[in-house]
C-alpha cells in the first residue's frame, strides 16, 4: 500500500515527506494506522548522525499511538480495531531477559531492530526498488507502519491518540526512571539535570513518589516555570552558579546532624556526559543513586573518580524507564485517564506531517517541550 512518511534520507538533513510503499504484515506482525506521534530528542540525535546505530534512509519516530488495521498469521494478542502504542522496547515474555524479571530489556528482536529491519531480516518500507530502514522497531513518522505483535501495547480505546502517543517514550521513561529504576521513597531529595520532555516527566514522577526536595538544573531559565508546574521545588542554572555546580548542589542538599550534602537520587536527562558526572557527584555519599537517562553521541564516554563509587554512590541507567511495555504502558494510559498524571500541558505544539521539520526546529530552539504530529 501507499503511505505518507517523513523519510530521513541523509544524516544532518531535514526529513523529506513523501509517499512510500508499505508491505502488509507477515506472520506475528501487525499493521497499525498511526494517528499521532511525538518527536523525541532521540529522533533528532539519530537524524544528526550521532547515533552509532543510525541508518539511512530510514523512517524515524518511536513515540506513537494508533489503531490495528490488519494482523498477520498467528497473531493472537491484538485484533483489528484495537488501540495500541508501539513499543521500541518490546515484551515477548519468553526470552531470558523477560523471564529473569530483572530487566525490561527484552532481547527477542533487539538485533534485527538495531539493523533497521523486521525480525525476518527484511524491511516492509520501500521506494521503487530501494528499501527504507525501520527505526527502533517503530517508524511512527509514517501514517501506517508494521510492527511485531510483541512490540505493541493494547490500551484503553477512549484515550486520545494525540496525548497518549507521548507515553510511547517520554512519559514512561521519565516516570518509570523514578518508580522502576531508582525506586524513590517518600521524603527523598532529588536533582534532575535537563528539564525537557523527559526531565519534566521525571519531576512529575518524583512528585507522584512523594519526594520532598526536587531540584531542577537547566541552562535555560525558561525551564524554571515549567519545572515548578510539575512539582520542582528549587531551580539552578549552571551558567549562574560559576565554575563547578557540584559543591553548590551538595550545599543545597545538606541535612541532618553531620551536614553531609548530596541528593538521595539524581537523574541525567541531558545526554551531556559532563552533566552525567555532575549528577553522580551531586548524589549522597553512602547511598546516592544516579540514573543516566540521556543518550550520548558516538565516541563519548563518562568518567569519575572511582572513589565516588567506593564511597557508596551507585551509577545506573535506564531505557524506557525500566517499563515492561505490554504490561506497564496500558496502566500508564489508565493513570492518565484517571487524572493521576498530566500530559496535556507538556504537548506545546501540534502539526501535520508536512510540517514535521518545524517540530525539530522548535526543539533546537528550546521552544517546545513536546511537538506532536497528528495524521
Ligand atoms: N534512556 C531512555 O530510554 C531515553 C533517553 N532519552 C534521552 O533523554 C535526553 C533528553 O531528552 P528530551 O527531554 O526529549 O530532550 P529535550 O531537548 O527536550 O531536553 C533537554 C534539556 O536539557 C537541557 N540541557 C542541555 N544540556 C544541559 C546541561 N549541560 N546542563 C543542564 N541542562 C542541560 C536543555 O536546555 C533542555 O531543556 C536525550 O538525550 C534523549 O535522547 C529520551 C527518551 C528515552
Ligand atoms: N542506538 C544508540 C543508543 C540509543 C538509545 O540508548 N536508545 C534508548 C532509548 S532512547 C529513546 O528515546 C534505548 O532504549 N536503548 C536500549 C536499546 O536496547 O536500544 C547507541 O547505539 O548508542
Ligand atoms: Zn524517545
Ligand atoms: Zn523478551
Amino acid at each position: 500500500m501507499d503511505v505518507r512518511a517523513a523519510v530521513a534520507v541523509q544524516a544532518g538533513k531535514p526529513l523529506e515527506v513523501m509517499t512510500v510503499k508499505l508491505e502488509g504484515p507477515k506472520a506475528g506482525e501487525v499493521l497499525v494506522e498511526v494517528k499521532a506521534t511525538g518527536i523525541c530528542h532521540t529522533d533528532d540525535f539519530t537524524l544528526s548522525g550521532a547515533d552509532p546505530e543510525g541508518l539511512f534512509p530510514a523512517i524515524l519516530g518511536h513515540e506513537g499511538a494508533g489503531i490495528v488495521v490488519d494482523v498477520g498469521p498467528g497473531v493472537t494478542s491484538v485484533k483489528k480495531g484495537d488501540h495500541v502504542i508501539p513499543l521500541y522496547t518490546p515484551e515477548c515474555r519468553e526470552c531470558p531477559s523477560c523471564l529473569s524479571r530483572k530487566t525490561n530489556l527484552c532481547t527477542a528482536i533487539r538485533s534485527t531492530q538495531g539493523q533497521g529491519v523486521m525480525p525476518d531480516g527484511t524491511s516492509r518500507f520501500s521506494i521503487g526498488k530501494d528499501k527504507i530502514h525501520h527505526y527502533m522497531g517503530c517508524s511512527t513518522f509514517a501514517n501506517y507502519t508494521v510492527l511485531p505483535e510483541i512490540a505493541v501495547a493494547k490500551v484503553n480505546p477512549d484515550a486520545p491518540f494525540d496525548k497518549i502517543c507521548y507515553i510511547g517514550c517520554g512519559v514512561t521513561t521519565g516516570i518509570g526512571a523514578v518508580i522502576n529504576t531508582a525506586k524513590v521513597e517518600i521524603g527523598s531529595t532529588a536533582i534532575v539535570f535537563g528539564l525537557g520532555g523527559i526531565g519534566l516527566n521525571v519531576i512529575q514522577g518524583l512528585r507522584l513518589a512523594g519526594a520532598d526536595m526536587i531540584i531542577g538544573v537547566d541552562l535555560n531559565n525558561d525551564k524554571k516555570a515549567w519545572g515548578e508546574r510539575f512539582g520542582m521545588t528549587h531551580f539552578v542554572n549552571p551558567k549562574e552558579v560559576g565554575d563547578d555546580i557540584v559543591p553548590y548542589l551538595v550545599n543545597m542538599t545538606k541535612r541532618g546532624a553531620d551536614q553531609i550534602g548530596g541528593a538521595d537520587y539524581t537523574f541525567d536527562c541531558t545526554g551531556n556526559t559532563r552533566a552525567m558526572r555532575q549528577a553522580l557527584e551531586a548524589s549522597h555519599r553512602g547511598w546516592g543513586k544516579s540514573v543516566v537517562i540521556g543518550v550520548a553521541g558516538a565516541g563519548q564516554e563518562i568518567s569519575t573518580r572511582p572513589f565516588q563509587l567506593v564511597t557508596g554512590r551507585s551509577w545506573m541507567g535506564t531505557a524506557f524507564g525500566g517499563a515492561r511495555g505490554r504490561t506497564d504502558v496500558p496502566k500508564i494510559v489508565d493513570w492518565y485517564m484517571e487524572g493521576k498524571i498530566e500530559i496535556d500541558p507538556m504537548i506545546t505544539h501540534t502539526m501535520p506531517l508536512e510540517d514535521i521539520n518545524k517540530g525539530f526546529e522548535l526543539m533546537h530552539g528550546g521552544e517546545s517541550i513536546r511537538s506532536v504530529v497528528i495524521y
